[in-house]
């Protein structure tokens, strides 16, 4: 049921509503009720004086810009975070959530971002673990398949966790929470790895489960998803909630602008340039992977030019990883002219020489990979920079430039910070992601490859990255960007191809392509078949 004020005009503009009058206009009883919640960490507020309320059986999502204090507000929820101030109400009556079991015991229930599973062990065995000692497999197996079957949420249980796309994987953890029966169930940015079929059946899911009269708060930074599932969103400024709105009034640009407090502007398309000469060049590229569990690469060929940016799509498993790790040199291969800088063969060359040809590269993985959580802001400048000028000088590390370049970053990418050098660990996960980003293209590389740039980055940042990637092209860069988002690829990919089980597709011109040809090639569908086969879908 729509969660509407009758009386006040909510066309276009939202404006800022109590929260409780909006619970009492809905009808429905409030089942979490959190007042005047603030959270601090050193000199950084969070979360200031928050109110939220969140009624039976409405999906409910939570927006803001990255750092807005979304995350923090839902581990609180959870019991992971302990506020410094503030009352939290659990159908009416005050709590205090010390821990998860406190969360799960009133009917809390979190899908997270990432997901700890045990690859080598089963469905039912990973669920099993998690619950407690004394649940036997079997019975679990039992009760994954009835949940599993009641909620549309197709999973094995037999299956083992290494041999599922991270859409069932999510289901695992989506069947897990319901098998604690959750009045309330928090998931933040579910939809982020998830294909579109796969987005769609998971809004039918959380659709049924709302049926039910169960609540779902949703974190989201796809404004369009959220204007179709959610009935209310809160929206979150710095800290603060800036506004209480139903999303189906608004449009993606006034939520928005509501997030921001002003306009998001908008991506401009490349300007008409020249392009320069092949400067990266992959050939016949066969890797097999580190992990046993990974994809083995067959084969794979492209080239681009100078001015080009090239989108590689796919389902997450497919082999981008590996894909990124052989173009990055983390992963070497004996064939020198495998992979080709600016006309350099480097195959077996590893990370640094590439990076000293001028090529730079910003994987999926933010924090371990990309990033050192533990260290501060400009000792990560150092971790990518330290093949190249100008942080390095005569073998020794130049402390001083390095703040000043990750200062640089901070300002040119907006990456919101508490402090001016901070440890990469108190950054929101959306400003890491523009800091790590930032920090590749900041160098003007010659040859830029990207993995998933724009994961979890809100949407004024998203739109400066893909700017900043095609004013880079513009000056005669080559980018290749590995992405699951099928928007960002439309938006900045002058060609397309996609990998599926370690295959790389033809390379088609991206204005030649359609969503359902993409869909297509990501499934495995190459060449001809797949024109064909989209022409039929049409
Ligand atoms: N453990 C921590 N130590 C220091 N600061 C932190 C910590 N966790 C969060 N913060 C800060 O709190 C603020 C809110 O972060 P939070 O992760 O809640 O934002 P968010 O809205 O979830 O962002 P995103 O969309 O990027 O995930 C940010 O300024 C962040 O840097």
């Amino acid at each position: 049921m729509a969660v509407q004020a009758p009386d006040r005009d909510w066309g276009g503009q939202c404006g800022v509503t109590k929260a409780d009058t909006i619970a009492t206009l809905a009808g429905r009883p409030a089942l979490l009720e959190v007042r005047g919640l603030s959270k601090s960490f050193g000199v950084v507020t969070a979360n200031s004086n928050v109110d939220l309320t969140v009624v039976e059986g409405e999906i409910h999502a939570l927006l803001g810009e990255n750092g807005a204090g979304k995350s923090t507000l839902v581990k609180i929820l959870y019991g992971l975070l302990e506020p410094n101030a503030g009352t939290i109400l659990w159908r009416g009556r005050e709590v205090a959530l010390r821990a998860p079991a406190d969360a799960q015991a009133l009917g809390i229930g979190m899908v997270f971002q990432h997901f700890s599973l045990f690859e080598a062990l089963t469905v039912a065995e990973n669920i099993a673990l998690a619950l407690p000692s004394g649940s036997s497999v079997r019975a679990v197996a039992r009760q994954v398949r009835s949940i599993s079957q009641d909620y549309g949420l197709p999973l094995d249980p037999n299956r083992y966790v290494h041999s599922l796309s991270v859409g069932e994987r999510q289901r695992i953890e989506i069947v897990r929470c319901l098998m604690q029966d959750p009045r309330l169930l928090i998931m933040d940015e579910p939809t982020a790895v998830l294909t579109p079929q796969e987005a769609d059946r998971l809004f039918e899911t959380l659709e049924r489960l709302a049926g039910e009269g169960r609540a779902i708060l949703y974190i989201s930074h796809r404004l369009e998803e959220v204007k179709r599932i959610c009935s209310t969103a809160t929206i979150l400024r710095r800290g603060s909630v800036v506004a209480t709105c139903d999303p189906r009034r608004e449009t993606a640009a006034s939520l928005a602008r509501m997030m921001v407090g002003s306009d998001v502007r908008e991506v401009k398309p490349a300007r008409e340039h020249p392009l320069g000469p092949v400067r990266l060049e992959v050939r016949d590229l066969t890797v097999e992977p580190e992990d046993p569990l990974g994809t083995t690469l067959h084969g794979i060929s492209f080239s681009v030019r100078g001015g080009e940016v090239l989108g590689i799509a796919g389902v997450a498993g497919n082999g981008q990883e590996e894909l990124f790790r052989a173009l990055a040199g983390i992963v070497t291969v004996d064939r020198p002219d495998s992979v080709t800088i600016d006309g350099t063969p480097v195959g077996h060359r590893g990370i640094s020489a590439r990076r000293r040809l001028g090529a730079a590269f910003s994987p999926e993985e933010r924090i371990g990979e990309a990033a050192v959580a533990r260290f501060a802001l400009s000792d990560n400048v150092v971790l990518s920079g330290h093949a190249t000028q100008p942080v390095v000088r005569h073998g020794l590390v130049d402390r001083g430039r390095a703040r000043a370049i990750s200062g640089e970053v901070i300002r040119r990418f907006d990456v919101r910070v508490g402090a001016p050098d901070p440890l990469a660990g108190s950054l929101s996960g959306g400003n890491l992601q523009k800091f790590v980003v930032g920090r590749e293209m900041l160098r003007k590389p010659g040859v830029l490859v990207l993995s998933q740039p724009t994961w979890g980055v809100d949407a004024g940042a998203t739109a400066a990255i893909r700017q900043a990637i095609l004013d880079l092209a513009a000056a005669g860069s080559t980018v290749v960007v590995i992405t699951q988002d099928l928007d960002e690829l439309f938006q900045i990919a002058d060609r397309i191809a996609a990998i599926s089980r370690g295959r790389l597709s033809a390379v088609h011109p991206a204005a030649e392509m359609t969503m359902e040809r993409i869909g297509l090639l990501m499934a495995g569908v190459h060449g001809d078949d797949a024109a064909g086969q989209a022409s039929d879908a049409a």
